[in-house]
């Protein structure tokens, strides 16, 4: 990349997450191009500033153009930003690796660990691409997309083993309302954004059971505990959970409304099946595919992590809702830790 000329960036796909790091990245003067799947998709960002599946309502900079073609998309990319579900990023990036150039730094945004495998999406980026760990950046935090797309102010980590790199995408996507912070601990910061859509479905879950604010606290406090000791035993440091994207994300998902994980978590929690609340929601909801992965990273690391097991077993309808609660509250007896 030449100083003269602003950073490029391809932003794979058009969908929430995708469209508001796009708008960021813009923002702050990246030239972007979105990829999208749908030709409506593409036509309405590059002629009215639209994206009409997600934000119809939010204009988008003139700037940020779109292609159905990952090929154009690519092409002289200092930045590949993937946002796509997680347990699709293998075969898509399989598609999409022979465009990526030799340089480019791939940025995951993703918050699932994939289901056969147990990898988070650097390993299976460094995987399918070859590319070597210190292209591979990780941006993660409290960064519900609906109050990005309104402008309203939002912090996160880059985390990148080459702090060269990170700090390239930073000034990338640094703007008055989005404050990106540098870090070099990919694993926990990879792992706190996974985890905390476990626990946000568990506060859902008691949310939707008529469960208290008290509940809610147990659960934040007890998940960052479970989730910080997996990230440990996997490498991570302990700053990185009480951090952005630790204890921040767990927060602002555990607490809002906008969260698809805490809504399909609210969603059981008032009766509903998995079947009907996943027929009830549209949009990526990465804890459920990742519960069961993350409970097999806890086995294979020897961690304790009792909300998620007690999380992965209602998902698979092995436990009613009274013995989740139950399970969790009569354990026995121990120090806080
Ligand atoms: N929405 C949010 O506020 C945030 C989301 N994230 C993470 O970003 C990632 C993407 O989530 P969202 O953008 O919210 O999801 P979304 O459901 O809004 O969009 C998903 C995008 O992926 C595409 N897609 C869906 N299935 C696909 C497949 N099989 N192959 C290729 N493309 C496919 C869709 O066309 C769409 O463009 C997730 O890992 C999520 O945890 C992270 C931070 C904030
Ligand atoms: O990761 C998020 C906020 O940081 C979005 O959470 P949901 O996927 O639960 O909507």
């Amino acid at each position: 990349m030449t100083p003269h000329r602003s950073a490029r960036a391809a932003v794979l796909s058009a969908g929430s997450w995708g469209t508001a790091v796009a708008k960021i990245m813009a923002d702050a003067g990246t030239s972007v191009i979105v990829h999208a799947r749908r030709d409506e998709i593409a036509d309405s960002i590059n002629t009215v500033h639209r994206n009409p599946g997600y934000f119809p309502d939010v204009e988008l900079p003139a700037a940020l153009t779109a292609t159905t073609d990952p090929a154009a998309a690519l092409a002289g990319a200092d930045f590949l930003v993937l946002s796509i579900p997680a347990q699709s990023l293998r075969t898509n990036l399989a598609a999409w690796a022979p465009h990526i150039g030799p340089a480019t730094v791939i940025v995951s945004l993703m918050k699932g660990i994939e289901q056969h495998s147990h990898l988070r999406a650097s390993q299976i980026i460094t995987e399918v691409t070859g590319v070597s760990a210190g292209r591979v950046a990780v941006l993660s935090g409290p960064n519900l997309a609906r109050e990005i797309m309104d402008g309203q102010p939002a912090a996160a980590t880059i985390a990148c083993t080459d702090e060269d790199a990170a700090h390239r995408f930073q000034k990338a996507c640094h703007t008055g309302y989005f404050r990106p912070y540098t870090s070099t601990d990919v694993t926990g910061c990879e792992l706190g954004g996974a985890v905390k859509n476990v626990i946000a479905l568990a506060v859902g879950i008691a949310s939707g059971m008529g469960l208290g604010d008290n509940a809610t606290a147990l659960l934040i406090t007890r998940g960052l505990a479970e989730t910080t000791r997996l990230a440990v035993a996997m490498g991570a440091h302990p700053a990185t959970l009480a951090g952005l994207s630790g204890l921040g994300d767990l927060v602002a998902t555990c607490s809002s409304p906008l969260s698809r994980n805490r809504t399909f978590g609210t969603h059981l929690g008032r009766g509903l099946s998995v079947e009907e609340a996943t027929a009830a929601t549209r949009q990526t909801t990465e804890g459920v595919k990742s519960a069961q992965a993350i409970l097999a990273l806890a086995h294979t690391h020897g961690v304790e992590m009792p909300i998620t097991e007690v999380i992965s077993a209602l998902l698979h309808e092995k436990v009613t809702l009274d013995e989740a609660a139950a399970a969790l509250m009569q354990r026995p007896p121990k120090p806080e830790r």
